[in-house]
């Protein structure tokens, strides 16, 4: 997980293709790390060292960066004068895409260098040197560049389109940076134009706490992260995820919805066993079977979210299973583990009567998970308040005052633009039958859209993972929610609530959403990891019906405008989940609420109390 923006560590695949593209030779170095230098005419160069040697350098002129998998962690730079194209694979995403921007920002600033010192055109590149970390002089040279001027005096043009292939969304960043004055007082501080710039990556805007996550896994730790709802446990597993090589990192979660929230897959789906219910005995059978043993073997680092929902036997039967299929006496056959998620919230399902074990009871737990970090920031909800009421209620608290705060919003109005609230039901057959009744009660024709599947074999196993159907059928006046980030700076993101108005001529459908934003949306990309570099895909609307959703699906979004009838509530922790889907107490309302359904498990309470005294005793903070 070491990072520098001008060294990738990768899988590097070498082709040298002829003039047609044919391919001529090829040659795979699964241990590469490319980097980015200058040679002695200053272009920049890309070298391919590897432990037996290196290749290159290879000058960046004439090139075309394929991104299209970047979230897949690969990407191909092909330098059409050299006819080579290096196709790079197993990058943590990240870091790959901190790599790609620091080139191309560095390719933009030396366009207006280029010319000023020509070398003729037979000169080869000999020499390599790392390039300097990125500067403020780079990034105003960059946005100089961007603006699309020619240096007609060098012949040589500069405009973004020929020489430059940058997105859109970077330009646009670029155009929008400002230099800060130099204020500095310190004489020997570098000049601003020097100062090292830090490429913002998605780790930036991570707290201290979870900072602290990021280096318990750096250091090879099996961590548990928990915390009340809200506090960025799924974004940070998001983050890790982003860090981790996607060859040997697999991302998990306990159920279909929490899974397509982290890109991921089922923690059953990795694990090739379909019941919990199974022996162990069967259970390693299922799991031996080879295109699944495969992804066992080959894991380093298992991430699960909503842990809360795994069933404490069937954790200690995976355990096992992990040993056996790895042939390793090692906890969980020497797999890191990345767990997430917050007790309080839904445990798992218990059927038949057995006794209920969460995963902090399973007998192999302490031997797996070395340590727990409590993430405390709640960053769902801004108002204390509110904070304050869910805390409570998280602990199975609910006293008078919260009662009358939470009965009062029964008949507030929390409509606006005709979007309705979605109701939040405890049982899934209420859910489908509303929002197909509530469908078929408008007017007009519906209009169908399927989705591309990139293994259309493997629907099943996409319906269950991808939060939007294969066929979505929508009209005017339906109720949608958006079920992907698609623009956080404008709040489109997943859970944001809208109304579709209309329907451009190309057939998109027009939503108004509840920030009074008129939106067309189009097609978006879902990515699952299930592991070993392999992924699932659908392209599909990111939109849902959004007359009602379950609390089971609902756990791990955030919602505006709900409401929520507690009145069938039969779980522990599923008030708290419900409630805590909402960003304030303005955008909730609350039926019939009745306190005595506010409850938390007492074995729980008491785990969340240990780990507490053992934090507070150890003084160290994770524990
Ligand atoms: N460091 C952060 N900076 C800015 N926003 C953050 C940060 N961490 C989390 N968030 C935002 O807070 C919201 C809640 O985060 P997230 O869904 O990860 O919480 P959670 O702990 O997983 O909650 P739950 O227990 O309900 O699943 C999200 O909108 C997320 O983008
Ligand atoms: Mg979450």
């Amino acid at each position: 997980m070491e990072s520098s923006e001008n060294v990738l560590s990768c899988t590097c695949r070498i082709e040298t293709v002829d003039r047609s593209g044919a391919l001529l030779k090829t040659q795979t170095l699964t241990k590469a790390e490319l980097i980015i230098g200058r040679n002695q005419f200053q272009d920049v160069v890309l070298k391919v060292s590897y432990p037996e040697g290196k290749q290159g350098p290879y000058t960046i002129k004439d090139y075309k960066i394929h991104k299209r998998f970047v979230q897949e962690g690969k990407a191909t730079i092909s330098l059409q004068t050299q006819q080579i194209h290096l196709m790079v694979s197993n990058c943590p995403t990240e870091l790959l895409k901190v790599f790609l921007k620091c080139l191309l920002l560095k390719l933009t600033a030396r366009g207006a260098l280029q010319g000023s010192r020509q070398h003729l055109s037979g000169d080869v590149s000999t020499e390599f040197e790392t390039i300097s970390p990125l500067n403020m002089r780079d990034l105003e040279q960059a946005k100089q560049n961007v603006g699309g001027e020619h240096n007609k005096e060098n012949n040589v043009s500069l405009t973004p389109k020929r020489t430059l292939p940058l997105s859109k969304s970077l330009k646009r960043k670029l155009c929008e940076l400002k230099v800060e004055p130099n204020s500095s007082k310190d004489p020997t501080a570098p000049p601003l134009a020097k100062k090292p710039l830090l490429l913002k990556t998605s780790c930036s805007s991570l707290s201290e706490d979870q900072l602290q996550v990021i280096n318990v896994i750096k250091n090879g730790d099996s961590v548990f992260i928990t915390g009340s709802a809200g506090t960025g446990k799924s974004y940070l597993l998001q983050r890790i995820i982003g860090m981790l090589p996607p060859d040997t990192t697999y991302c998990t979660a306990s159920t279909g919805a929490a899974a397509c929230i982290i890109g991921g897959t089922t923690l059953h789906s990795f694990a090739g066993i379909n019941t919990d219910a199974a022996p162990l005995k069967q259970c390693v059978s299922m799991a031996m079977r080879e295109h699944k043993a495969v992804h066992w073997k080959r894991c380093k680092v298992l991430l699960i979210d909503e842990i809360s929902m795994v069933d404490g036997e069937f954790f200690d039967k995976l355990e096992a299973v992990a040993r056996a299929v790895r042939k390793s006496k090692k906890p969980f056959g020497g797999i890191q583990l990345v767990l997430c998620g917050d007790f309080l919230q839904l445990p798992p399902v218990c059927k038949d009567g057995k006794k209920r074990l969460f995963c902090f009871q399973a007998e192999s737990w302490r031997k797996c998970v070395n340590r727990t970090i409590e993430l405390n920031d709640v960053y769902r909800q801004k108002d204390r308040e509110f904070i304050a009421i869910l805390q409570n209620i998280r602990i199975g608290r609910c006293p008078p005052a919260i009662t009358k705060l939470l009965k009062n919003t029964e008949n507030q109005l929390i409509e606006k633009g005709g979007i309705r609230a979605t109701k939040l039901y405890t049982h899934t057959n209420e859910v489908e039958s509303t929002n197909q009744t509530e469908l078929n009660a408008l007017a007009g024709e519906g209009r169908r859209f399927d989705a591309t599947d990139n293994q259309p074999n493997c629907m099943q196993q996409l319906n269950a993972l991808c939060l939007v159907p294969h066929t979505l059928v929508l009209k005017i006046g339906a109720q949608v929610m958006l079920a992907k980030n698609i623009d956080v700076s404008r709040s489109l993101v997943n859970g944001a609530r809208g109304i579709v108005t209309s329907f451009t001529d190309q057939g998109f459908p027009v939503v108004q959403f509840t920030t009074g934003l008129k939106e067309t949306i189009g097609f978006e990309k879902w990515t699952f990891h299930t592991g070993g570099g392999y992924a699932l895909s659908r392209k599909q609307l990111p939109l849902k019906l959004a007359w009602a959703m379950s609390i089971h699906k609902s756990q791990g979004m955030t919602l505006d405008c709900v409401e929520i009838s507690l009145g069938g509530v039969f779980e522990t922790g599923q008030a708290y989940v419900a409630l805590s889907r909402a960003k304030s107490l303005k955008t909730l309302r609350v039926k019939g609420f009745d306190p005595s359904r506010v409850q938390a498990n007492k074995d729980v309470l008491e785990y969340y109390r240990n780990i507490r005294r053992i934090k507070r005793a150890t003084h160290c903070g994770p524990v």
